[in-house]
């Protein structure tokens, strides 16, 4: 039998074109329900995997935990068993007032303010997702009929020194970048875009990402409502549909 890769133990026979990637393990089953015949493959840390399929083709959902680091791992070891496009079904906080807590957000790039990114490419190379597959997103999330925002990202490393920079050291620092951010018209806030976008350049597939908006503290520092919501169902129908339309021969 063929070695099992070391992370996220899986075997070469495996793989699949396609892999759906949710930072939290307890999303995967979610995602799976929405695919044809689905089961589980494998659980070793935050990597739990399931397959199933979608219009005759069959999809990988992997738990890529939290941060560039470990999504980095599942996509080398996604890749090196097939997956050629990946679709990051996350969560992220709104960063422009117009979007908030149940909005989509699809993200064309990542602001890379996560560390990496960096030992892949230097900093200058951009973190831009695939455009066919952002296409079939921002398509299906149009078709979904709720608020949507195609746009940049901001992806950090520290979930904390987003909400609550001015306890760190070099809060300033944050701050400042932050309001630098939004200035740039930067849309959300997570932490997986960039090093998936990036390592996906490195190694030749196609990344793209749908994310559910949580809450927007923006919003909140300005005294508008700030609705929060912890439910993905949407972003996830709008990703097993851009799949479903990228393997209707939009590839
Ligand atoms: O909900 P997921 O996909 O994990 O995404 C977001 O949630 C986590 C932080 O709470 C980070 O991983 C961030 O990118
Ligand atoms: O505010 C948020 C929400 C989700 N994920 C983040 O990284 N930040």
């Amino acid at each position: 039998m063929k070695e099992r890769m070391y992370h996220l133990n899986l075997k070469p026979e495996d793989g699949a074109r396609f892999a759906l990637l949710p930072g939290d393990p307890g999303r995967v089953e979610q995602i799976a329900a929405c695919l044809d015949g689905a089961r589980q493959v494998a659980v070793n840390r935050e990597f739990c995997t399931w397959a199933g399929m979608v219009a005759g083709e069959r999809v990988l959902v992997t738990s890529t935990g939290i941060g560039g680091p470990s999504a980095a791992i599942a996509m080398e070891e996604l890749a090196s068993i097939g997956v050629d496009t990946f679709i990051r079904v996350g969560t992220c906080g709104g960063m422009q007032l117009a979007v908030q807590g149940g909005d989509i957000v699809v993200p064309t790039a990542a602001i890379r303010m996560d560390g990496t990114s960096r030992e892949y490419l230097p900093v200058e190379f951009p973190a831009v997702a695939d455009f066919s597959l952002t296409r079939a997103l921002a398509d299906a999330a149009e078709q979904s009929g709720l608020r949507g925002h195609l746009g940049v990202v901001q992806s950090k490393d520290s979930f904390y020194g987003q909400h609550e920079p001015e306890r760190m050291p070099v809060g300033q620092r944050l701050q400042a970048d932050w309001q630098a951010w939004i200035k740039g018209g930067a849309l959300a806030s997570e932490m997986e875009c960039a090093a998936l976008f990036t390592v996906a350049a490195c190694l030749g597939v196609r990344a793209g990402a749908v994310l559910t908006c949580v809450w927007n503290q923006e919003r909140q520092a300005a005294g508008l409502s700030n609705p929060e919501t912890h439910d993905s169902g949407a972003a996830i129908r709008v990703a097993v549909e851009a799949v479903r339309r990228l393997t209707d021969g939009g590839r």
